[in-house]
């Protein structure tokens, strides 16, 4: 057993992942910018840790000095790169694609046959396309819906509150105004995408994935663990490439 973290921009996920990389039982909490949550890390598993980070560098010093103190061997970072488990990657520079979304594009890829669509509606709100083949197609970047609002905050005298009922209609009060536009202009760029592309699959992550499946035309499969299932991919094949150039395996 493996445990797989996945330090996010609001909140880190973290699983025990078995032998074939497949995340168990996902815990997440909101780190704060800080690396206390290490404390709160499981030590009841032989493997190493792999992480992922799209946060500051530093909230993964607590990790990396937790995983020597505490298990006496090192974690393993992950990263994009230009082909994994798979997927070769859109971007002429990998390192500059979100370890997040390579990873969620690597585990959609492997969640089924055919071409996918990923999102991960979270912080940040990503749609990216890998064909039937594996080549990442490319993806957007926009504010998830929270961010969106707090934009409006930051940048006008509004403040709004969220409203219980978003109506596929226009608004007509602010408080709605502003929820239901973050919602359309998400729900809007998400279906632009779909219509762009031949898609067999649709797949939704990220903390604002159920508020925006019910919105969306199509079939959409929720996989809120969708990142830590690319991360337990990538961990499985470096593991069995490592093994196989330091000659444990012919
Ligand atoms: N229990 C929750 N805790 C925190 N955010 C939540 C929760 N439920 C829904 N949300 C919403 O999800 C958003 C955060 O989503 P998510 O956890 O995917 O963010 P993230 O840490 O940026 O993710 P990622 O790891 O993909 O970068 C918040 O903006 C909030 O609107
Ligand atoms: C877009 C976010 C913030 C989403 O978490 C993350 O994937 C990131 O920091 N990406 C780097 C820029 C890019 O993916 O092109
Ligand atoms: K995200």
């Amino acid at each position: 057993m493996t445990l797989l973290v996945d330090i996010g921009n609001t909140r880190v996920k973290w699983a025990r992942a078995d032998a074939a990389g497949r995340p168990g039982p996902v815990q997440a909490l909101a780190h704060d910018g800080r690396g206390d949550w290490v404390d709160t890390l499981p030590t009841d598993f032989d493997g190493p840790v792999w992480f992922a980070t799209v946060a500051d560098a530093d909230l993964a010093t607590p990790l990396q000095a937790w995983s020597r103190d505490r298990l006496d061997r090192a974690a393993v970072e992950v990263v994009s790169t230009a082909s994994a488990a798979g997927v070769q990657c859109a971007y002429a520079r990998p390192e500059c694609l979100g370890v997040d979304r390579w990873l969620a594009c690597i585990g959609a890829f492997h969640r089924g046959p055919g071409s996918v669509v990923v999102v991960d509606a979270g912080t940040a709100l990503t749609v990216d396309v890998v064909d039937a083949t594996g080549c990442h197609q490319g993806g957007l970047i926009v504010p998830g819906m929270a961010t969106m609002q707090q934009a409006i905050h930051a940048h006008t005298r509004i403040r709004s509150q969220p409203v219980e009922q978003v109506p596929d209609d226009l608004a007509r009060d602010t408080d709605t105004a502003v929820a239901a536009g973050a919602l359309h202009a998400a729900v809007g760029l998400i279906e632009r995408v779909c219509r762009r592309f031949a898609l067999d699959r649709r797949i939704l992550a990220g903390g604002e994935a159920a508020r925006l499946a019910d919105r969306l035309e199509g079939d959409w499969h929720l996989a809120p663990d969708i990142v830590l299932e690319g991360l337990g991919r990538v961990a499985v094949e470096s593991a069995i490439n490592a093994s196989s150039s330091n000659g444990h395996s012919r």
